[in-house]
């Protein structure tokens, strides 16, 4: 059966507590400018056009996504997600495979409110390039150091071919749902899609992405966020 890049499903893992934020609420939830980063993430996908279904992970607590404006969107579908950001995709998978095992997914962290459609229309471009698919990224500018556990320096890593891993990530459902779920079933660490297709021997491409698709993680990320974002709007 051959994938078909041009079905397109994203999926949205939202079911997060945000721990390293240490906010009142569950970091997605948080606000930049006039609306929450769940939000705006929600609106980049569900505003282009060559994505047919956006299915988003909640916690099973959650409680504040009805209250978004998005909720009701006519694309959106809600999963209930896991006890890791790996297990809330997998949720998805399960529940978009049931809607079109020919479809592609691309799969974007709630987190990352700052994506532009020209990322997603450079990842979704690549599938020629790299038909296993594919993740935006972005080539490591500093200097590397490994560590000790104390904290000393051990050594310095050539960052010729380092790469920051960001999302969306790229590929086609069938693949993607088979390795994941074989990579959770054996208790590998996953910590990205493209680790476990890895693990199942695929090597997906890397895709020039934009550095201001940054990853909403810690408090001094957010000021970031919100001046990024008011920079896409201009
Ligand atoms: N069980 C989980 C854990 C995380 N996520 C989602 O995966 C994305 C990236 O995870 P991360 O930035 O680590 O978010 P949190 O897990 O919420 O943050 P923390 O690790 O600080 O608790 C986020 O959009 C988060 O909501 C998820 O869907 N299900
Ligand atoms: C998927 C990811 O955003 C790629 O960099 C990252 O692995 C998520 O890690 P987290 O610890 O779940 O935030």
């Amino acid at each position: 059966m051959q994938n078909n890049p041009k079905s397109i499903i994203a999926i949205v893992p939202a079911a997060g507590i945000g721990s390293r934020m240490g906010a009142d609420k569950p970091k997605q939830y948080l606000m930049l400018g006039q609306q929450s980063i769940l939000a705006h993430t929600l609106d980049v996908l569900l505003s282009h056009t060559d994505i047919s279904q956006v299915i988003v992970a909640l916690h099973p607590q959650d409680q504040h996504f009805k209250q978004l404006p998005q909720a009701t969107h006519p694309k959106l579908s809600l999963v209930i997600g896991g006890g890791e950001r790996a297990d809330s995709v997998l949720a998805a998978l399960d529940y978009a495979l049931a809607i079109n095992p020919q479809a592609w997914v691309l799969v974007h962290d709630a987190a990352r409110p700052c994506l532009r459609h020209e990322d997603i229309n450079k990842l979704i471009g690549s599938v020629e390039q790299h038909p296993q698919g594919a993740i935006l990224a972005a080539p490591v500018r500093d200097t590397m150091k490994r560590s000790d556990a104390s904290g000393q320096i051990t050594s310095t890593v050539d960052r010729a071919l380092l790469w920051h891993a960001l999302t969306p990530q790229f590929f086609p459902i069938t693949s993607l749902h088979r390795n994941l779920s074989q990579a959770l079933a054996a208790k590998v660490s996953i910590t990205d899609e493209a680790s476990a297709m890895e693990w199942a021997g695929v090597r997906p491409g890397l895709v020039n992405g934009r550095v201001d698709n940054i990853k909403v993680t810690h408090p001094d990320d957010l000021q970031l966020a919100a001046l990024f974002i008011s920079q896409a709007q201009q």
